[in-house]
Formats: structure tokens, sequence, C-alpha cells
């Protein structure tokens, strides 16, 4: 395999931080007046306070409780729906605004392609969408695109004819198997990983996770070998702030690492300018369409780290991003799907409708 150049570059803020620490305080300037220490001490315990709030308003927005018979429900769910009409009702509209172009279809794993349960080892996927996956492949070039290091999804998906995107795109692998879209096996070459010299590090925070952790009753930590991930979903809500504070305690070593939110789930990821858009965008340039107008990107997930990639389509003015979502949710995506079960649907539909159209009117 060959390996393209690693680039790495920090946010200021991460660095900012270390030096802040470390420096001597510059001489106050002229008509300077001094704050008492033991205020500026209260000030920084409310900020530490404030974060750690803001932390705990990201977990329980992660796992909202709509109470879905409600008229304020209905109303909320029928404005949203309008706004973000589900794909299988917008099928025709879809094919339509495709014709012509070439379908790049990426997808997301847990509760996209695997419904959310409690325990992340056992997210298994189901046979039927196992196989409508392989028929999609060999329709379009497909990738997976997740928060999960490549190994775990390998080890659920079991498809070597796929690109996959590991660690929220921080791990670009190409097919092992040759397809239609990797003839020679040209992409198996393809291996990309900007945040390699993050792997030592997370490693580390990952067993000071645990250690720390370890007195929150229904805590998962997971090495996803570029991120890691501590799991919530199972530890009572009365917790979550000692949750928190654990985690915050264990991070605020770590300059160059920041905390996202996922799905009952606080994700640790180095600060490095790349996210599942970048990937998206990564692997359309090494499909060769950089820039090309005849393309036509379709991106389905379901958690707040798809947004990155949903904005990446809207703002290329390329495809189109699908929530998969029961509730209203803030989304780039234009359409959405409720579940699984219907995400299989929508691929279904592609896959039929992809043999049956003559070649002259799709690109490939
Ligand atoms: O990008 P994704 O493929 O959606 O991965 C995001 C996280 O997915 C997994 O966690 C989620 O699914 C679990 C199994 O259903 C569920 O228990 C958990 O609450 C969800 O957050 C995975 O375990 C994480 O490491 C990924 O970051």
């Amino acid at each position: 395999m060959t390996q393209q150049n690693v680039v790495v570059s920090e946010t200021k803020s991460g660095i900012n931080a270390a030096i802040t620490m470390t420096q001597k305080p510059p001489a106050p300037p002229a008509g300077y007046i001094p704050i008492p220490r033991r205020r500026i001490l209260k000030n920084l315990e409310i900020n530490a306070g404030q974060r750690i709030n803001t932390c705990i308003d990201s977990m329980r927005a992660s796992s909202p409780t709509h109470v879905k018979s409600t008229p304020s429900f209905a109303e909320e769910y029928n404005s949203w729906i309008l706004r973000h009409p589900s794909a299988l009702d917008m099928f025709e509209q879809i094919k339509d605004a495709s014709k012509g172009k070439q379908i790049v279809m990426f997808l997301d794993y847990d509760g996209t392609l695997s419904p959310i349960v409690d325990d992340p080892d056992r997210a298994f996927m189901s046979e039927s969408m196992r196989k409508t996956v392989r028929k999609l492949a060999r329709c379009f070039p497909t990738a997976i695109v997740t928060g999960r290091c490549i190994d775990k999804v390998y080890n659920f998906i079991r498809l070597a004819e796929l690109y996959y995107a590991g660690s929220h795109g921080m791990d670009i692998k190409g097919p092992t198997k040759e397809s239609k879209y990797n003839k020679n096996n040209k992409a198996e070459a393809l291996l990309f990983q900007p945040a390699r010299e993050f792997v030592p590090m997370i490693n580390e925070v990952y067993q000071k996770l645990v250690e720390k952790t370890k007195s929150t009753p229904g805590v998962i930590v997971e090495n996803h070998k570029f991120c890691a991930s501590v799991h919530f979903r199972c530890v009572d809500e009365k917790r979550w702030i000692e949750l928190a504070q654990q985690v915050k305690s264990v991070l605020k070593e770590y300059p160059k690492l920041h905390l996202t939110h996922g799905r009952k789930v606080l994700e640790i990821r180095p600060s490095i300018k790349w996210d599942k858009g970048k990937a998206l965008e990564f692997l359309l340039e090494t499909l060769g369409f950089a820039n090309c107008n005849d393309v036509f990107p379709v991106y389905i997930g379901d958690d707040k780290t798809d947004e990155d990639a949903f904005k990446k389509l809207s703002d290329r003015g390329q495809g189109f991003g699908i929530l998969v979502s029961k509730f209203p949710k803030e989304t780039t995506a234009s359409y959405s799907l409720q579940e699984p079960n219907e995400v299989m649907e929508f691929l279904q539909r592609l896959v039929v409708w992809k043999k049956v159209t003559p070649r002259s009117r799709s690109r490939v």
C-alpha cells in the first residue's frame, strides 16, 4: 500500500491554552486596575462550571425526550417534515435531479445502517441490509463514513468492495476487492490518515479515561485509534455531571484534543481541521470528481457529526443529505428518513431504478 502525504493542522486555541498556562503574565499596562486574585479564581470556577453545564446541556440534547402524542410535538413535526420531506416520498424528484449524473453514495453506520442499541459491540447490521448495500455498491461508488474505527465497522459490514472512512473520516481506505469503480485494484493503494501522529496520544487518553470513569456504572469507553468515545447511554442521568467532570479532568491535560457530542456519546478528537465533510470531499476527489458538475453525491446519516458532510454538499451545491431521524432536529440535510428500515427501502429503490434505467440516462 502507498501512503499519501499526512496533513496535520492544529487549532490555535489548543496551542494558546498551553502557552497561557506556562508563561508569566505580562506587566500590567498604565492605568491598569488590579483585580483581586480571589475574584479571578472565583470567575475561573464560574467559567469551568458554565463549561460543565454546557456539556451537560449537550448530553441532554443528544437524547431528547419527545412525547410524540402531544399537539405541540405534532405541530413541530409537521412543520419540520415540510422542510425535510421523506426521501421515499420525494423519490421521483430525486431521480429527476440526478439524471445524467454519477451518483456517489456515502453512508453512516450507527443509526443509519444498524439500529441504535445499548451495547456498541452489538450494533449488528441485518443480513438484508448487507445484501442491499452490496447491490448498491455494484450500481454506484459507495463509501461508509463513520465515527468508529475501520476495523470495528468492517467487522459489522464485511463488504470489501466499499470505501471506508473511519474515526470520523480520519482513516480512509479504498476497497480491497476489485469492482467496477476500482479496476486493476488501483483503489486498494488508497490510505489517508491525517491524524496519524495522534495515535499514541489517543491510546494514552483512552487508558486514562477508562481508569478515571471506572467508578461510574454503565459507562463504556471505546478506542477508535484516531479518536475515542465515552458512552453514557447506560449511565444514570444523575451521574452525568460527575462523568462530564471526569472526562474534562482528563482532557485538560491534552490541549490538542477536543470534545464533541454524538448520540449519548462524548467523542474525544484531535483538534485538526478534518471531519466527515472533508472526508467526503477527499473521496470525491479520489474518485475523480474534484471539479466535476455531473456528480451527484448522496450522504445518509443520523448524527450531529454527519452535519459536516450535509453542509459540505450544501456548500458544493451538489447532491443532498438525508437525515435519519424520527424527531425534528436542526439539520442542513434536505430530506429525511425515519429509521434504518426506511434507509434500506430507499437504497433498494435506487438499485431497482439503476437496473432499469437505460445507460444513456445515467452516467455509468
Ligand atoms: O458515525 P457513526 O457510524 O454513527 O458512529 C458514531 C458512534 O456510533 C456508535 O455509538 C452509537 O451507536 C451505539 C450502538 O447502537 C449506541 O450504543 C451509542 O449510544 C451511539 O452513540 C459507536 O459506538 C461510537 O463509538 C461512534 O462514535
